[in-house]
């Protein structure tokens, strides 16, 4: 460990006068216009230049202020040693090779534009022959699945490999004469063939939906330069020229969205807040999913990438991902005194660094993450969160590690909550990662990471950081409780609605950290989720483009919306008719999710005309009451056990009302699909569900949406009664709540610029 006496000083004061020297080279960039002078002022800078100057520092403004006087006090000035003189070489040497490498990565970018173009024209070409790009894939995808079902002697349900809408399966080829659909007939599948059926399907459908550009492909493989570990001085020269070539970064990540999202308006740039941003989880869709986690982790990266940050995402690399390349880096972490390898993977997605840690202890759990005895996942945990804590020292991205100056880390949920603890107890009290920040954002608070404190020999910390993680409450009595030290060492706190906010403040929402919360209160803050307008968009859904099922807009909602509703209809075997309420409930089989209320609310809601589809899995007791209820009622109600993306979309499209009954919901993600998707949410008015569905008032015809105030079921079935009966007999009052579900802002830019500001507030934060 490099000392932290006067010679990183020295060399800190000499990185700024390179940056001097820099800025004499007249850097221009075309983004931010051109930076030139040799003034240590910001006279030099104009206009976006500036914010981009600043942001070269470390620490920004304040970095540069006091960096100009620690080169004054040491004499540096414009005359140097002969040493220093050295120095300065051999650090433009080194920018000149990343100024290279950068030059060489923007035009193969540009190349692969050029491709991306001319496959573009040649495809529209063929469109104009008949031959789209969709129906290729659909056959490509048909004959995949054609395949995997005669090896299974036809067991898939046929409606899988349906391309025709005109050819109406008979219910019985389906399997779901039993109501329980495909969903449990895959599981039939052998796990080779579901898997080599997934790894095509993902590199199918991947491909539609990313543009990647694999490090491999793009720039070959290059040393990074050397970063000696805890050395803050040679990190700020590595910022430095990473500051220099960050324009270019940036203009890659807007290429990529460019070639994605033609159109989509463009968010402003973080300017002089920019920062590097690592982003933890234990999901990350679309390669791990068991609930909104993955989604966020997917889908918030991206839009601060657009917002100028430089963003990593680090996941656990459960199987083999198809764009994730092994860059040769392996490092071993003590786990239960063992020595665990983890060998890293990188992507280069829509302008974020996705980093894959690779270890036996993740591999083999790509659907069921959360698995195994605690022990196995608090040991998962340890080794994620360690090697987490140092990707930004080993992993090149780019060829450039981070670093873990202006850095922060957003760790999730109690799976990462060791991540600010570590930062704390393995660096910051020595000494090292002085100008790393973290903030774990709170998606489900009842989840702690709970056990017996002799468990905290495993997290292998200094014994004194026992108090972080003992905690007494009536239920668990004196226990080891991760999530509430990890809340205590994070820098800020993040969940994921105002009203979660404060439920959590609340002793019946805090399940037992209310104390904690209402402690750490001046550094929590409520940020509403946002959702993927890519992913989840009807416009673009590639889960609509098959099946009879079609994309659409506002502009063609009820046509697209009934075609869609059909395709459903016939795709679960229910009765096509278009003046019936179709009601869809996806989610997990949970208490949380209130899935009980709904089975309450059976005997009257199946007097009522309507039909019901449910997607979940979860709990087997609710499991079994998902099947019973399709069983009694199978000209009804149709189920789901199991995880289907793709049912989720199709449900999300085709269904008129979105159930969300849930008893507490910090954000939930499906209402906010739903409301995108022209489908009227139903929600139990809590946490996030009761920021983000405003009741309909049919005086002003205003209103997203029916609420009912207390999860009990006479509640539910008042407010889905009203709703039922603005379905069938107020129309024009119907389609105002469609349109103004769909005509809103719910793409992450502005979830964005908050969790920025927490970031800055973070960094700022000694
Ligand atoms: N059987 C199934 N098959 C396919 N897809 C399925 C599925 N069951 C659920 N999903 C999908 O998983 C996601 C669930 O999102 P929620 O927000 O409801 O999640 P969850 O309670 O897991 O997350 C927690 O974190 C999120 C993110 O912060 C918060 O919104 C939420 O309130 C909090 O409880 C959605 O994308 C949904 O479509």
């Amino acid at each position: 460990m490099a000392s932290m006496g006067s010679a990183p000083f020295l060399v800190e004061a000499n990185a700024d006068f390179t940056l001097m020297m820099m800025r004499n080279l007249k850097l221009s960039s075309p983004k931010f216009g051109s930076v030139s002078g040799s003034s240590f002022g910001h006279s030099g800078a104009r206009g976006r230049g500036r914010g981009r100057v600043n942001h070269l520092c470390s620490r920004g403004l304040l970095c540069l202020v006091e960096n100009n006087k620690r080169i004054r006090a040491s004499g540096m000035g414009f005359g140097m040693s002969e040493e220093s003189e050295k120095m300065v070489q051999g650090t433009i040497e080194k920018s000149k090779q990343v100024l290279a490498m950068q030059k060489e990565l923007l035009e193969k970018i540009a190349e692969r534009k050029e491709l991306v173009k001319s496959i573009n024209s040649e495809l529209s070409l063929e469109e104009g022959n008949g031959i789209s790009d969709e129906h290729s894939n659909e056959s490509l995808n048909e004959s995949l699945l054609s395949s995997v079902e005669n090896q299974n002697g036809g067991t898939v349900s046929s409606n899988y490999v349906q391309s025709n809408e005109k050819e109406i399966p008979d219910v019985s080829v389906l399997g779901i004469d039993r109501g329980i659909d495909k969903c449990e007939e895959d599981d039939k599948l052998s796990l080779a063939e579901k898997a080599l059926a997934t790894q095509y399907l993902d590199e199918l459908l991947n491909s539609n939906r990313y543009e990647t550009i694999a490090p491999d492909t793009v720039a070959p493989y290059t040393e990074p330069i050397e970063i000696p570990i805890g050395t803050r001085p040679t990190n700020h020269i590595i910022e430095i020229l990473e500051g220099m070539s960050e324009s270019s970064l940036v203009e890659v990540a807007n290429e990529a969205d460019i070639v994605e999202s033609e159109g989509e308006k463009a968010p402003p740039l973080a300017g002089e807040n920019a920062m590097n941003v690592i982003l933890a989880a234990v999901e990350c869709a679309p390669w791990s999913k068991a609930g909104g986690l993955g989604d966020v982790a997917g889908s918030l990266p991206k839009a601060l990438a657009r917002r100028g940050h430089r963003v990593m995402v680090v996941a656990p690399r459960y199987s083999n991902y198809a764009e994730a390349q092994e860059i040769g880096l392996r490092k071993q972490y003590k786990v239960d005194g063992q020595d665990m390898e983890v060998t890293y993977y990188h992507a280069f997605i829509d302008g974020v660094d996705f980093v894959f840690l690779d270890s036996p202890n993740f591999r083999n759990l790509q659907n069921n993450v959360y698995g195994g005895n605690r022990m196995d996942i608090l040991k998962r945990m340890v080794l994620f969160c360690k090697a987490a804590a140092e990707v930004p020292w080993h992993v090149p991205c780019g060829g450039i590690c981070y670093g873990d100056g202006n850095l922060a880390f957003i760790a999730n949920d109690w799976h990462t909550a060791l991540l600010p603890v570590y930062l704390k107890a393995y660096y910051r009290d020595n000494g090292l990662m002085k100008f790393t920040r973290s903030v774990l954002v709170i998606h489900n608070i009842a989840h702690q990471g709970r056990g017996p404190l002799d468990e905290f020999r495993y997290t292998d910390l200094p014994e004194h950081y026992i108090d972080l993680f003992k905690f007494y409450d009536p239920v668990g009595g004196e226990h080891l409780n991760i999530f509430a030290a990890g809340i205590k060492a994070a820098d800020r706190i993040v969940t994921v609605s105002h009203g979660y906010a404060w439920e959590i403040k609340t002793s019946e929402g805090g399940w037992g950290l209310h104390g904690i919360m209402n402690e750490n209160d001046w550094k929590l803050r409520g940020i509403v989720n946002g959702i993927d307008t890519k992913d989840w968009n009807p416009k673009f859904d590639v889960h609509l483009k098959s099946d009879g099922y079609t994309n659409y807009t506002i502009e063609t909602l009820q046509h697209g919306k009934r075609q869609c509703k059909a395709a459903l209809q016939r795709e679960l075997g229910l009765p096509v008719r278009e003046d019936v309420p179709l009601l869809g409930f996806i989610g997990r089989l949970d208490h949380q999710k209130g899935i009980d209320l709904i089975a309450e609310a059976i005997p009257w809601l199946m007097g009522q005309d309507v039909q019901l589809a449910m997607l979940g899995t979860g709990r087997p007791d609710l499991e079994d009451m998902v099947k019973q209820l399709v069983s009694q009622h199978s000209d009804k109600i149709r189920g789901c056990v199991g995880f289907s993306v793709k049912m989720a979309h199709r449900i999300t499209a085709g269904a008129d009302i979105l159930l969300m009954p849930s008893r507490f919901e910090p954000c939930g993600l499906n209402q906010l699909y739903a409301m995108n998707y022209g489908t009227i949410p139903v929600v139990h008015a809590v946490g996030g569900l009761r920021d983000t569905v405003t009741p309909f008032n049919p005086f002003e015809e205003s209103g997203l949406g029916w609420t009912f105030d207390c999860a009990e079921t006479n509640k539910l079935i008042n407010a889905l009664g009203n709703c039922l009966m603005t379905f069938k007999q107020f129309k024009h009052s119907w389609e105002g709540l469609q349109r103004r579900g769909m005509m809103q802002d719910l793409s992450w830019d502005k979830a964005a610029q908050q969790y920025e500001e927490v970031l800055v507030a973070a960094k700022y934060q000694w």
